[in-house]
Formats: structure tokens, C-alpha cells, sequence
């Protein structure tokens, strides 16, 4: 008889971190592994911000100063993306930017098993390096890095777009200097304490980035324990076709 394939442990993972922490780049890799959406509130947002009303607009302007959207705007637009991905049959979530506040928390409490709190830290300065070099493909959505971080013995190597991309990068109004100082005092204050909410569930993992995606993510997998669906997924990928033509 066949075996079975083993069923992939299916998990409810919150990315918490400063700005630039390395949620995003982090949050797809994992969703990739675990077949579990990928869900930004923060790429939920600038989707509504590109809208044209009077309510994207002030949006905009809330974003772009660094500060939080108000919980009962951000739980709507969650809200729908959830439904909608509900209707598709999804299941699990890696949700990456909320809960940001602890009644974020606490209503998604209410609404969903969250299993693990996965917290990115890194260094104040190479926090400000990232997002300064941050840039997104202005057509496909994709996030690179044209910063080398190096503060003290930490060395980050830049992340750059691959041709196609090249001429469409463009720099999130957000990513400026002061609004970046303003969301590293805005987690402070109001996201921090969501921290100790999962750590007094015993739900938080504490990771440390310190090196490239490809230092950390071996490091990450172990930590949430990992290895072995990374493993099983590395089985099922099938090899890279051979190239015609070498370049
Ligand atoms: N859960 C949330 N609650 C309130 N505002 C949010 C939330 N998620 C994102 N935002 C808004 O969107 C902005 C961008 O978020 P995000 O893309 O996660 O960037 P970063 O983590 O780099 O600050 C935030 O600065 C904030 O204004």
C-alpha cells in the first residue's frame, strides 16, 4: 500500500517587529513552506491607499507620518482579506504586522487560535540602514535592498532587483528618515507591549537577525522547529530544468 503523504503542520504564526526587521521578507518564505497565506496589514493598507477617496487619502496621510491606522479601520480590511481568503478554502495565516496594539491582540483572540508569536529583532541603526534602502518593484510588488548594513561586526549584503525589475523600483513614502524615527517610537509605545501579551501565553519566539535571508532563515527554521517540513518540501521540489543556454 502507499504511504500517505505526511500532512504539513498546519500553523497560525503573528510576525512581530520594528519596522525593517525582516517581517515581510521572513513572513513569505514561511507561508511558501507551510502552503499558508502570506497576510501584510501593511500591504492591505497602501492596497487601499491607492484608491481614490477621501478615505484613502487620509489614510495616506496617517501612513506617511509614521503613525498607526485606528484598530477598527485595520480590523475591516483584515477582516475581508480573511473572508475572502475563508471562501477559497485557505487555512492558517501567517499574519505579518498585526496585532500591533494589544486590543489587536485581543480581538484576534476572540476570532482565531494564534499558535506562534514569532518576534524579529535587529539593532536600532541597521533597523533605519534597511528601511532607508529599502526600494519595491513598482509592477511585480517585490521587496529588495540596495543598502549594505554593516554596524559593527553585523554585515547585511544588499539585496539588489533582477533586470526586469531595475527600472521600476520605486522607495515607500514611509521610508523617509523621520517617518522611520516616528515607527521605531510608534513600536515603542503601542506595539512592544504586545510582546509580553503572547510571552505570557507562552506563545513567543524571540529570533534574532543577525546576517542575510540565507544566515537566518536555517536559524529561523530551527527555532520554530521546522526543519523537517523544510526538508520534506526541499523533496518535493522538482529539480531545475537544465538550461539550453549557459549564461
Ligand atoms: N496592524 C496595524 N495597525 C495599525 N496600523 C498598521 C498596522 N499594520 C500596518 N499599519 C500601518 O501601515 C504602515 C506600514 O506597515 P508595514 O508595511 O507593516 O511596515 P513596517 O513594519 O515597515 O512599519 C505602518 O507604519 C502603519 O501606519
Amino acid at each position: 500500500m502507499e504511504e500517505e503523504p505526511r500532512k504539513q503542520r498546519e500553523l497560525n504564526l503573528v510576525l512581530l517587529g520594528r519596522p525593517g526587521a525582516g517581517k515581510g521578507t521572513f513572513g513569505i518564505k514561511l507561508a511558501a513552506l507551510l502552503d499558508v497565506p502570506h497576510i501584510s496589514t501593511g500591504d492591505l493598507i497602501r492596497e487601499e491607499m491607492k484608491k481614490v477617496s477621501s478615505m484613502s487619502r487620509r489614510i495616506a496621510e496617517v501612513v506617511s507620518k509614521g503613525k498607526l491606522l485606528g484598530d477598527e479601520e485595520v480590523f475591516e480590511l483584515l477582516h475581508s482579506r480573511l473572508q475572502a481568503g475563508a471562501a477559497r478554502g485557505d487555512k492558517g495565516f501567517i499574519l505579518d504586522g498585526f496585532p500591533r496594539t494589544v486590543n489587536q491582540a485581543i480581538v484576534l483572540d476572540k476570532i482565531a487560535d494564534v499558535h506562534v508569536a514569532v518576534n524579529f529583532a535587529q539593532e536600532r541603526e541597521v533597523l533605519i540602514q534597511k528601511c532607508l534602502g529599502r526600494r519595491v518593484c513598482g509592477e511585480c510588488g517585490r521587496v529588495f535592498s540596495m543598502a549594505d548594513v554593516s554596524v559593527g561586526d553585523l554585515r547585511m549584503p544588499a539585496i539588489p532587483p533582477p533586470i526586469q525589475c531595475l527600472d521600476k523600483m520605486v522607495t515607500r513614502k514611509d521610508d523617509s528618515e523621520q517617518s522611520i524615527q516616528k515607527r521605531l517610537q510608534v513600536y515603542d509605545e503601542e506595539s512592544k507591549p504586545v510582546e509580553d501579551f503572547y510571552r505570557k501565553q507562552g506563545k513567543l519566539v524571540n529570533f534574532d537577525v543577525r546576517g542575510g535571508v540565507s544566515e537566518s532563515w536555517p536559524k529561523l527554521l530551527q527555532a520554530l522547529n521546522l526543519v523537517e517540513e523544510q526538508q520534506r518540501s526541499s523533496s518535493r521540489t522538482p529539480p531545475p530544468a537544465i538550461p539550453t543556454v549557459w549564461c
